[in-house]
């Protein structure tokens, strides 16, 4: 895409106009911050884990974030059946398939869900590089000091970002969330994915100045994505594309 920064900037605020629900089932150290970081963008967050209760909540969901982080037999269940209710509804989902490489029975799961054509999956190298194989319509989104999308034979790499990012327990947890909003907003899952992680790492960017250290950085970097706007993205963007 010739201007992606630009075209992150519209999908933003189509977040802001839209206010799309994402459903998040995500791991007990992270929903704080997933749930706040979803608000400041303009998303409209729900997060119960009761099987029970998916059935309502996917029908008003526009997307859904799996997190297989602190992962239990209860949420195990309830993403069995939401991956199920958005797959049969053709609405998008995105796995974030955290420590695969060490559990077996993650990898598992993981492996089912895969079968059920996720949009996106988001990890760091080891996690892609055990479910990549299995998802092959997925875009990939490889986190670390830079963010690299793949899909079908092409990638887009994301410069942006702050090393104190990995200070903070759930940056790279709440960016599977904030690629979940923009799946919302833009058909294209390699677009989506890219100019979601182009968001994160903009906003960490304008966060850092403002922080003394990670707990002030979280603070920030809140503060940065509620603010964020298309000419500031523009300006700190910095990608490169190949295919
Ligand atoms: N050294 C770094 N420089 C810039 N951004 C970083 C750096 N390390 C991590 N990040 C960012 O922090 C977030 C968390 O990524 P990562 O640490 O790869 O995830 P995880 O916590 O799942 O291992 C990502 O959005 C990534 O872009
Ligand atoms: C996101 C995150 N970062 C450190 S622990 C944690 C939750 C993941 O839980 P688990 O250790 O069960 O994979
Ligand atoms: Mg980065």
């Amino acid at each position: 895409m010739q201007n992606l920064p630009r075209h992150a900037g519209t999908l933003l605020m189509r977040i802001r106009e839209n206010a799309p629900r994402v459903h998040c089932l995500t791991n007990a150290v992270v929903k704080e911050l997933t749930a706040d970081g979803l608000t400041a963008i303009g998303a409209i967050p729900s997060m119960t884990e009761n099987a029970d209760e998916m059935p309502d909540f996917m029908d008003v969901s526009k997307a859904l974030l799996v997190n297989l982080g602190t992962l239990d037999p209860a949420r195990t269940e309830a993403i069995k059946t939401a991956v199920s209710l958005m797959a049969a509804a053709q609405k998008p989902f995105i796995i974030d398939p955290v420590k695969v490489e060490i559990s077996e029975s993650r990898l598992a799961l993981a492996h089912t869900l895969c079968a059920q054509r996720p949009a996106a999956i988001r990890g760091n190298a080891a996690e892609i590089a055990a479910l990549a194989p299995s998802a092959p319509s997925a875009a990939l989104v490889t986190t670390g000091a830079d963010d690299t999308i793949r899909w079908g034979g092409k990638s887009i790499t994301v410069h942006n970002g702050d090393p104190l990012m990995g200070y903070v327990t759930g940056t790279g947890c709440l960016s599977g969330g904030v690629i979940a909003a923009f799946l919302t907003v833009e058909e294209d899952r390699m677009i989506a994915a890219a100019c979601a992680m182009l968001v994160m790492g903009v906003a960490a960017e304008i966060a850092r100045p403002q922080a003394r250290g990670p707990g002030t950085f979280r603070a920030a970097l809140l503060d940065a994505l509620y603010s964020l706007d298309t000419e500031t993205l523009i300006q700190h963007g910095r990608i490169s594309q190949n295919g």
